[in-house]
């Protein structure tokens, strides 16, 4: 049986693509094609291919919803595994766990028993939500809201999964995913599945214990408290007015394409260095938030490279500052 063939029939023969445009899966909406792309729909179809590629040696890369990547024009030259579900509804399955599942379990609930050793003083009172690394955080978002769960608001907006923004400890508007997370269920290189406390986790600014040890996030739990549905909503409606207003929506991008440097905002830096619109092709920063680069039209890795390169260097030159990417590469 070839690898693909087994690929199909770990994921199923409608998950997996072959010469699929990176273009299609990034928000940047750039990269070529890459030769295998598979979309599994559970939990443990992902462990099943991982533990596949692995022990093949075949090249591979996972990746969320593509919010905060960029790949070359040239492709992937190998298996690009993606957790989100491309607005597909999974079927349920008694001996499996869809990749964006959600379960809420209030206090006293008997399932909670099951995935809690015991109550903490974090979690005495709070609702507990279960979910799969492949939830988009908008749906995980809207989800809390509705059954009036309060700590989650910050993540409506944001174009990720669940998983991609536990790796790097997404934040917004003064929220972070730290903020309310248990723990997640890992897989670790060696293919062992190992469950990390959110301290053993090491959530930093962007950054997780996930990334340095390369480790796969399966699911996590966060535990919330208990609000007012309408003022959540409020809430969530109020900050995504203030990103419409503030970033360059309408454009491709992956977000912030550099980390806040200490003591400074990426975006200040790029305008006082007089680079507001600088373009090289179709891709530019943007002139509406210059801690955005932003494709305007059919943007390239190369387009992209440049302009990220020029940016580096003039605030370099100009502030002495080195801005580190936050945008990460399909390689
Ligand atoms: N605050 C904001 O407004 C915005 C924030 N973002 C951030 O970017 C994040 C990107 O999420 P998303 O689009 O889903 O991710 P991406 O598809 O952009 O993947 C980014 C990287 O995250 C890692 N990753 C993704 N899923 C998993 C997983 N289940 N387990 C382990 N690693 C994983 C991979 O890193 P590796 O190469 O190490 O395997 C991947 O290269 C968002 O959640 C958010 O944090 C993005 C846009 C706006
Ligand atoms: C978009 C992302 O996250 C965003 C998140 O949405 C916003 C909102 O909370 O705060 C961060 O942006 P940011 O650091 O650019 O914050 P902003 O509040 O937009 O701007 C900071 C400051 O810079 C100034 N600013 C911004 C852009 C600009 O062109 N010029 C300028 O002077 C703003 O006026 C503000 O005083 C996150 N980025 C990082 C790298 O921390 C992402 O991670 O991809």
């Amino acid at each position: 049986m070839s690898d693909l063939d087994e690929i199909k029939r770990i994921a199923g023969e409608e998950n997996v693509l072959c010469e699929e445009p990176l273009s299609k899966h990034t928000t940047f909406h750039i990269g070529g094609n890459a030769k295998i792309f598979v979309m599994p729909q559970y939990i443990e179809d992902l462990v099943a291919l991982l533990d596949y590629v692995r022990r093949q040696n075949l090249r591979y890369f996972v990746m969320g919803n593509g919010s905060n990547l960029l790949a070359y024009d040239t492709g992937y030259d190998g298996i690009v595994i993606a957790t989100h579900m491309a607005g597909k509804t999974v079927k349920e399955k008694a001996d499996k766990t869809a990749l964006d599942t959600l379960q809420i379990l209030m206090p006293g609930d008997l399932n909670r028993k099951k995935i809690l050793a015991e109550e903490q003083t974090e979690t005495e009172g709070k609702t507990i939500i279960f979910a799969g690394s492949g939830i988009m955080l908008s749906n995980m978002a809207a989800k809390a809201a509705k059954a009036g769960l309060t700590g989650f608001e910050f993540a409506g907006g944001i174009p990720g999964t669940l998983g991609g923004a536990v790796v790097m400890n997404a934040g917004a508007y003064g929220g972070e995913i730290k903020d309310s997370i248990l723990g997640a269920m890992t897989l670790t290189k060696d293919g062992k599945t190992e469950y990390l406390t959110k301290e053993e986790l090491e959530l930093g600014y962007r950054s997780s214990r996930i990334q340095k040890e390369e480790r796969i996030v399966l699911w996590a739990l966060f535990a919330f408290a208990k609000g007012d549905t309408q003022k959540i909503e409020e809430t969530m409606r109020d900050l995504n007015q203030r990103r419409r207003e503030k970033q360059p929506l309408q454009y491709g991008s992956a977000g912030s394409t550099f980390k806040r440097p200490e003591g400074y905002f990426a975006g200040k830096l790029i305008e006082d260095a007089g680079l507001k619109g600088y373009r090289v092709g179709d891709v530019m920063v943007s002139d509406k938030h210059c801690g955005f680069v932003v494709n305007v039209g059919e943007g390239t890795y190369d387009e992209a490279r440049q302009v990220i390169e020029h940016v580096q260097k003039t605030v370099e030159e100009k502030f002495h500052v080195s801005l580190e990417l936050e945008v990460k590469m399909i390689q």
